[in-house]
């Protein structure tokens, strides 16, 4: 993965050092990396304004040289192309150094022919996008967010793993006025890869994985279990579980402190992530990562375009913002410049903030420009910091 180059004093604390040079850097050229912006449809225009300022200010203060181009997709891109996913915007995706996507959809384009969901699923695969990761915890001191009892939220954090690329929604559909139907597949290799991903991302937390199927039923889940099971032995360190599907929608809301890493098939990852969502307040609270084998990784909080609020201001942009702080993190490798942005907003989230989906009254933009507030007071303490250390080291003249 690129990562930009920090432009500050070459020890400062905050200034991550480049993994590799972007193969296309030319000596003595500023590097950029390039962010395709995809803002979608209903409030991915609202909640990726927010996100997209906060990596503004970062890219800003320490010269990270980070690029924004927008470009249409879903319904915008249909509306501007007749395309949910215009050549143009798959183009500049595949050539970029990471994409941020806000959501599409909507009922203006619900009886397109090809429907924004379609260029959201095209894209995925188009990228090769078969892992998506979707954290969840709920905050220290922010229990009251969870409707359920403190006793039973409290200290609940779990990782979905989900299978993005494969699956009923990429499976052969069949469709007439009295039938209809829906094909279920997964090969060795799809399972494979992306039970190694879940098995590695419990490695950097709770070392635990669950696997989540139907394996009492359906062919599918039969084989998903019998190869994580066969990966899972290259993992000793990592305690492994099954569990079936409706089992594990039961236990997320009477125990969400068993999981740790939840892996699963793309549709019951899909509704899963939703049910956990709530457990930390709201869906509004949850960003996402996409990643293949190589190429560009995407980023995308994890809920849809949400007509039923879209143009009122009042969407919660937290989940995007904490997409952002991915962005940063996973896809960049800028792990103190990620710490900082999610630090000023759970920051303004401790300090009372409360867009309507958590019964408060701060708009969607209100709420942005708090994060924005507190994360200058961060750069502000940076600044103070590294101009400290130049002067004990005699750099940053
Ligand atoms: N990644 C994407 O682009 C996704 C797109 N969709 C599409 O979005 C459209 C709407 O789908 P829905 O099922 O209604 O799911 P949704 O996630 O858009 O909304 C479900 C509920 O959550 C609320 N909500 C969602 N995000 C919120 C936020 N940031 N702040 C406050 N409240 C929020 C909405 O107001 C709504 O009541 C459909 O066209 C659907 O296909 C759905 C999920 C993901
Ligand atoms: C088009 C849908 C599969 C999008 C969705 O609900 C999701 O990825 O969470
Ligand atoms: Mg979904």
């Amino acid at each position: 993965m690129l990562r930009p180059t920090p432009k500050r004093c070459g020890r400062c604390a905050a200034a991550s050092r480049p993994a590799r040079a972007r193969p296309d850097s030319i000596e003595g050229q500023d590097q950029v990396t390039r962010i395709v912006v995809l803002p979608g449809d209903g409030i991915g225009p609202e909640v990726t304004n927010e996100a997209i300022s906060c990596l503004e200010m970062l890219s800003d203060h320490f010269e990270l040289g980070l690029r924004f181009e927008e470009h249409p997709f879903g319904g915008a891109g249909i509306d501007a192309h007749g395309d949910p996913l215009p050549e143009t915007t798959l183009h500049a995706c595949r050539n970029s150094d990471a994409v941020f996507l806000g959501a599409v959809g909507g009922p203006k384009w619900d009886k397109a022919e090809k429907r924004p969901e379609v260029g959201l699923l095209g894209l995925r695969s188009a990228l090769g996008l078969f892992a998506n990761l979707r954290p969840s915890r709920v905050i220290p001191g922010l229990e009251s967010f969870s409707p359920l009892k403190a006793s039973i939220a409290t200290g609940a954090d779990v990782l979905v793993v989900r299978e993005l690329t494969g699956g009923l929604y990429f499976g052969e559909r069949t469709q007439s006025d009295d039938f209809a139907s829906d094909l279920c597949t997964y090969s060795r290799v799809e399972v494979e890869r992306i039970a190694h991903v879940a098995f590695q991302e419990a490695r950097r937390r709770g070392s635990k994985v669950t696997s989540v199927d139907k394996a009492n039923v359906l062919a599918t889940s039969k084989l998903w279990r019998r190869i994580v099971e066969e990966v899972a032995a290259g993992y000793p360190d990592v305690t492994l579980d099954h569990m079936y599907v409706d089992a594990a929608a039961m236990a997320l809301v009477s125990a969400p402190g068993r999981f740790d890493v939840i892996l699963t098939e793309n549709l019951f990852g899909d509704i899963l992530s939703d049910q956990l969502s709530v457990i930390g307040g709201s869906i509004g609270l949850l960003g996402s990562a996409s990643r293949g084998a190589d190429g560009p990784m995407m980023f995308e909080p994890i809920h849809g375009s949400a007509p039923d609020i879209a143009g009122l201001d009042i969407a919660n942009p937290a989940g995007a913002i904490a997409s952002a702080a991915m962005l940063l993190e996973i896809g960049l490798g800028l792990h103190e410049h990620a710490a900082m942005l999610n630090n000023a907003l759970e920051q303004v989230l401790l300090d009372g903030a409360r867009t309507a989906d958590l019964g408060g009254d701060s708009t969607c933009s209100s709420f942005g420009a708090q994060v924005r507030e507190k994360l200058q007071e961060r750069l502000d303490r940076h600044s103070a910091m590294a101009g400290h250390l130049a002067i004990n080291r005699g750099c940053c003249a």
